[in-house]
């Protein structure tokens, strides 16, 4: 991977992006997931809308955008975290490998097992380190190698070598940056197949967001990620593809996320479509 003057990195094209391909929804041919006229409902308030576009295999899609566009509604969406927050509702279709998450009869935690989930703040439990991450494979039934798949989930994540020798000891001594990847760990223990990440570094310093990325560009081989970053240096270094989204108010005067453009990463940055993404990534926005 290398970074251009953007500061895009420029890693190997998505899939299926046509050359001219600047709507809101190009098609990846490796779709893992893919949303189609998302909206979401808290009660009454229509927060995002008509949301559509494709997570490709194996690379990372960034979504961006101001505050309060709904880039954590429409993350939280993709594995139905929003089912726990009471008057959520989510409208249109998602499908992962083709298949309606939403459909009737699928079972939202099988979903999470699939799709796993790293918040902004790391949130490790008050246990051990080897607790907090055989936590998944216990309620999961993973039991069995369970030493073996806690090491390999803490290699996974980069922190093998700094607790090894300290396993028992608790996740909470440990500092922000090594609890987030204790969370990466948890995560990709029960092996998901794609990674959704919640801004997880904002609450870190530059050097454990470094590894973080770093991280994350080891992880991205395994696995399918959606992150969601105030950071737009972050989303152009990180990300294969990015998602921008803004917000605006309605003939009612009720605000509402929606998504402005998704492309390459590299495209976005330096040549976007849409003159609002131009006025963001320009620092022109508001
Ligand atoms: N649990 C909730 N209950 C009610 N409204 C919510 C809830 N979570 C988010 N919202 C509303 O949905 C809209 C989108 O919020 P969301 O947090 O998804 O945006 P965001 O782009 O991730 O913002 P930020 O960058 O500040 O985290 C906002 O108007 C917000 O107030």
């Amino acid at each position: 991977m290398t970074v251009n003057e953007t500061g895009a990195k420029t890693r190997a094209p998505i899939a299926g992006l046509a050359p001219q391909g600047r709507t809101a929804s190009p098609v990846a041919t490796e779709t893992v997931i893919e949303l189609k006229g998302v909206g979401v409902h808290y009660g009454r308030t229509h927060a995002v809308r008509d949301v559509s576009l494709p997570v490709a295999r194996n690379q990372i899609t960034a979504m961006i955008g101001p505050s309060g566009c709904g880039k954590s509604t429409v993350l939280r969406s993709i594995n139905r975290m929003n089912d726990l927050i009471p008057g959520a509702k989510v409208t249109g279709e998602i499908t992962f490998h083709g298949k309606d998450i939403y459909g009737s009869g699928v079972d939202p935690i099988a979903v999470r097992r699939h799709i796993g989930m790293v918040f902004q703040k790391a949130n490790p439990f008050p246990k051990s380190i080897f607790d907090n991450v055989a936590y998944g494979l216990r309620i999961n039934g993973m039991k069995d190698n369970l030493a073996d798949r806690v090491e390999q989930a803490l290699r996974g994540a980069a922190l093998w070598d700094e607790v090894k020798d300290n396993l028992k000891k608790s996740a909470l001594a440990l500092s922000g940056g090594q609890q987030q990847r204790l969370c990466i760990a948890r995560a990709i223990a029960v092996q998901p197949e794609v990674l959704l990440m919640d801004e997880p570094c904002s609450a870190l310093d530059p050097i454990a967001t470094a590894r973080i990325e770093e991280l994350m560009n080891e992880l991205v081989k395994d696995y399918t990620i959606v992150i969601v970053t105030h950071n737009m240096q972050q989303a152009a270094r990180v990300s294969d593809a990015t998602a921008f989204y803004s917000a605006d108010v309605d003939e009612a005067g009720e605000r509402f996320g929606f998504l402005v453009e998704f492309d390459e990463t590299q495209r976005l940055f330096s040549n976007p479509a849409d003159p609002r993404t131009e006025d963001y990534i320009t620092g022109r926005f508001g």
